[in-house]
């Protein structure tokens, strides 16, 4: 029998495990490391549902770069809406820049669209997308996706960074809703 997990009045399920997980994000920075050698990129890490993302992905990252983190707001228990808030802790410049977003999830692709376009006023050389989890059945937009460590169905999942109303981010492993 699958391992059950509850968090408050929800029951979730194993999908998948952390070392599956950890060989795709491997698989991210080693086609960074190619295709970004000599740009110096600068990472932005979209608090709070990338850390754990961001930190495994700068493990495996091996070429002259810088991360930062940022945080934005707009997700809501398990519906998405469109209410994506300003980003905020952004103090490096990035102007001429090689920027790379570091998301935990595109969902309905609606955060990502707001942050090409918040990012994109500062004039950086180029923006690419690096996400843990996308899930193409609940895409809304149209978005060229760098970086794709795993296609998810669409399912609510919590773990890895993820969270379901503040909990679960700290699970190694992604559980998605029963
Ligand atoms: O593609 P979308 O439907 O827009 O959903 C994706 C966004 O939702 C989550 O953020 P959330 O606002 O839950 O913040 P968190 O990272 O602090 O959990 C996630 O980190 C993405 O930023
Ligand atoms: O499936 C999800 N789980 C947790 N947070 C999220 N933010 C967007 N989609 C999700």
């Amino acid at each position: 029998m699958k391992e059950v997990i509850v968090i408050n009045d929800k029951q979730f399920e194993l999908l998948i495990e952390q070392e599956v997980i950890e060989n795709e994000i491997k698989r991210v920075a080693e086609r960074i490391n190619k295709e970004l050698k000599d740009k110096r990129p600068l990472f932005i890490a979209v608090l709070n549902g990338a850390f754990m993302f961001a930190g495994e992905l700068m493990k495996q990252v091996n070429i002259l770069s810088e991360i930062t983190f940022v945080r934005l707001a707009s997700y809501h228990g398990t519906t998405s809406t469109n209410d994506v808030k300003t980003v905020l802790g952004l103090n490096e410049s990035i102007k001429g820049r090689s920027v790379v977003i570091v998301e935990d999830i595109v969902d309905s692709g609606n955060t990502m669209v707001s942050l090409l376009e918040e990012l994109g006023k500062y004039e950086p050389e180029e923006i690419r997308i690096a996400t843990l989890l996308y899930k193409p059945a609940a895409m809304k937009q149209k978005l060229n996706l760098d970086y794709v460590a795993l296609e998810i169905p669409n399912d609510f999942i919590v773990g890895y960074g993820l969270d379901y109303n503040g909990y679960g981010r700290n699970l190694k492993d992604i559980y998605k809703v029963v």
